[in-house]
């Protein structure tokens, strides 16, 4: 389990995160939702040590990691950060280099999943195969949880369908997930817990079944009332 304890954070004297506490559990997919600017992205990079915070702490299955944390956490930001000169099947070299949990054979099989060429380079792929390229690169990784910024963004509608068929199959099966998303709609039906953050802290956090059974409620229905209120 990765434990998010009272983070809070400021960039300069703004407030970003007041107070944000969760958990995300094995085997569960937990969805942070909030309007833009709301700090989801902040709150990723701090789960990872990428972004200093004031007060607060993140443990990680009972422990307070420090770089052994990558071996255990791969962070899909929402934009691939590999050099464009470079070839997909060089980049997936130098991740293999980089990284004692790269899984080869996991990343044949998301090639072929995803019909991708190893012969092409970074810089000349549309956006939705640079995007299901850069998943690729976080989900290889034999790591027990997996955070995702924004899976979806700029992605079309039959793409978007393939990347849901992922969380839903063995690729991320037992493993904890934190996912960004504004399309909510999309993964609605696969996320087990939402947190929903507003004002640099968390305003509502459910497990969406119960909400379901107990309420009769969706995802979308709560965030109406909590972001139109
Ligand atoms: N490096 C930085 N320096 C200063 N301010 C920053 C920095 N990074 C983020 N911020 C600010 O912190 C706030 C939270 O940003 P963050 O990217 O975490 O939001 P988000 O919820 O991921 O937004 P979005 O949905 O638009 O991606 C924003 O007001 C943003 O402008």
């Amino acid at each position: 389990m990765i434990e998010v304890r009272d983070i809070h954070k400021k960039y300069r004297r703004r407030k970003v995160l007041d107070g944000v506490s969760f958990q995300i559990e094995k085997g569960e997919i937990t969805c942070l939702i909030g309007t833009n600017g709301a700090g989801k992205s902040t709150i990723m990079k701090a789960i990872m040590g990428l972004t200093p915070f004031r007060k607060g702490e993140i443990i990680i299955d009972g422990q307070k990691l420090g770089k052994e944390r990558y071996e255990k956490i791969s962070f899909i930001p929402d934009h691939l950060t590999m050099p464009p000169a470079m070839k997909l099947d060089e980049a997936m070299v130098f991740m293999a280099d980089f990284y004692r949990s790269w899984n080869e054979d996991r990343a044949k099989e998301l090639m072929g999943f995803f019909q991708l060429e190893g012969k092409e380079r970074i810089g000349n792929l549309s956006k939705g195969t640079a995007a299901k390229f850069n998943l690729l690169l976080g989900l290889a990784l034999d790591t027990e949880y997996v955070l995702m910024d924004e899976p979806f963004s700029g992605i079309d509608m039959f793409s978007r369908a393939l990347i849901t068929e992922v969380f839903s199959s063995h690729l991320i099966e037992d493993r904890g997930v934190l996912i960004t998303t504004h399309e909510i709609a999309d993964v609605e039906h696969l996320i087990d817990q939402a947190v929903l953050l507003k004002n640099g802290s968390v305003i509502r956090n459910f497990n969406c079944e119960l909400l379901r059974m107990e309420e009769s409620k969706s995802i979308v229905d709560v965030m109406k009332e909590v972001y139109q209120a």
